[in-house]
Order: structure tokens, then C-alpha cells, then sequence
């Protein structure tokens, strides 16, 4: 019997990401996009950690199973750590990757090189009937380039640059994000808290 995991997400790119994450250990990932029936939860937390509690509670409650949420962002310094929990609909409730990427781009247009810092902020939930929630977090630094670099990815991954890889995220193969990134780091985390996860 193929093993699956659920993760309480609607977002393509992270959908992805955990699919890729978690098939060297035998797991099949479901998401909610696979589940159409489960309605979106409202993300009513100011918080990384209360939205993915929110998320996974929720959820798990409704299929009365264990599950995985992640709830992310982007926090950049020169905008005193905005876009932060608002990531996703930072330029509008459309939630759209590239306005969302111009609004941060001309914000920071007037804003040197040097000052450009920022970083990728991840927090995991799981819960489950048979569980305590547990969370654990991860986070990645990087860069905001001047301007949009590669194609892979999702979100703001085209305008993040890591100096340890010398890419942008949207340079880098699925394997090469995930050993550096957020959600890679998070799941690390997440694989040691609960060992007989994978
Ligand atoms: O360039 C990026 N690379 C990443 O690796 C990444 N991770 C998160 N983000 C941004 O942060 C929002 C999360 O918001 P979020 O956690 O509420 O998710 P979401 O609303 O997109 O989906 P869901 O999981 O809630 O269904 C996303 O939409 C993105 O804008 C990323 N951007
Ligand atoms: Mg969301």
C-alpha cells in the first residue's frame, strides 16, 4: 500500500514542492487540490504559527486525519518585514506571483544593493485526531535582486537571491531549493520531531 501524507495547501508551487520532498521516502502527497470538497480556511492569524495551526487543525478535523499545513513568507528588511504573513495577496486579493513582485520592486526601486536583505520565513503544523499540534519552523536568507531572474519556482523565487548558491531561487533545480530553503529546512525538522512520519 502506497503511503500518503496530506498537506492542508491550494498553492500549486508548494503543492509541488512537498510532492518532490516527499516521494524519495515512498509517501504520496495529497493536497487540497486534490480534495475540492474542503473549503479554503480563512487565514484570520498575524501570525506564521497561528496561521498553519489554523490550517492544519481545521482541516485535520474535517477528514478526521493527521495533517500537514504550511503557512510561509517573504520578510524583507528594508520594508520593516513586509510583505510577512501577507505574502500571498501583498498586491491584491488575486493573489498574483507577478504584481506581487512588481509591488516589491518598486518599493525597494530607490533602494541600494547593500540594503536589500531578506529572508524566507516557513512554519509547519501537524495535527491529527491522535495528536498534539506540533509546529516547526525554517527560514532561509537571501536578497532581493533589482530585477526578476529565472523561471522556476513560485511566488517571489524569481527576485530572491541566496549568495551561498548564487542563484535565485527560480535558478535553482526543485533539489537545489529544497536543501537550502524554508520548507526544506522545516521538513527536516518536522521529519525528526515525528520519526514515524517517513
Ligand atoms: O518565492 C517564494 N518561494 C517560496 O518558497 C515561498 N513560500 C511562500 N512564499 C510566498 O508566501 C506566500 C505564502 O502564503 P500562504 O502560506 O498563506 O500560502 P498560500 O495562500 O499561497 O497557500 P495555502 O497553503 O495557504 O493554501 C506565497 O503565496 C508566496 O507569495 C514563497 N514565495
Ligand atoms: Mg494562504
Amino acid at each position: 500500500m502506497t503511503k500518503r501524507v496530506i498537506i492542508a495547501t491550494k498553492n500549486r508551487g508548494k503543492a509541488k514542492e512537498f510532492q518532490n520532498m516527499f516521494a524519495p521516502y515512498g509517501y504520496e502527497v495529497q493536497t487540497l487540490l486534490d480534495l475540492p470538497h474542503i473549503e479554503d480556511v480563512e487565514e484570520t492569524g498575524t501570525t506564521f504559527e497561528e496561521n498553519a495551526i489554523l490550517k492544519a487543525e481545521t482541516v485535520a478535523e474535517e477528514l478526521d486525519a493527521l495533517v500537514i499545513a504550511d503557512d510561509s513568507g517573504l520578510a524583507i528588511d528594508a520594508l520593516d518585514g513586509r510583505p510577512g504573513v501577507y505574502s500571498a495577496r501583498y498586491a491584491g486579493e488575486e493573489k498574483s506571483d507577478e504584481n506581487n513582485m512588481d509591488k516589491v520592486l518598486e518599493e525597494l526601486k530607490d533602494v541600494p544593493n547593500g540594503d536589500r536583505n531578506a529572508r524566507f520565513h516557513c512554519v509547519l503544523a501537524i495535527a491529527g485526531p491522535e495528536i498534539e499540534t506540533h509546529t516547526v519552523t525554517g527560514t532561509c536568507e537571501g536578497q532581493i535582486l533589482q530585477e526578476r531572474r529565472g523561471t522556476n519556482g513560485f511566488g517571489y523565487d524569481p527576485i530572491f537571491f541566496v549568495p551561498s548558491l548564487e542563484k535565485s531561487m527560480a535558478e535553482m533545480t526543485p533539489e537545489e531549493k529544497s536543501s537550502i530553503s524554508h520548507r526544506g529546512n522545516a521538513l527536516e525538522k518536522l521529519r525528526s520531531l515525528i520519526t514515524d512520519l517517513v
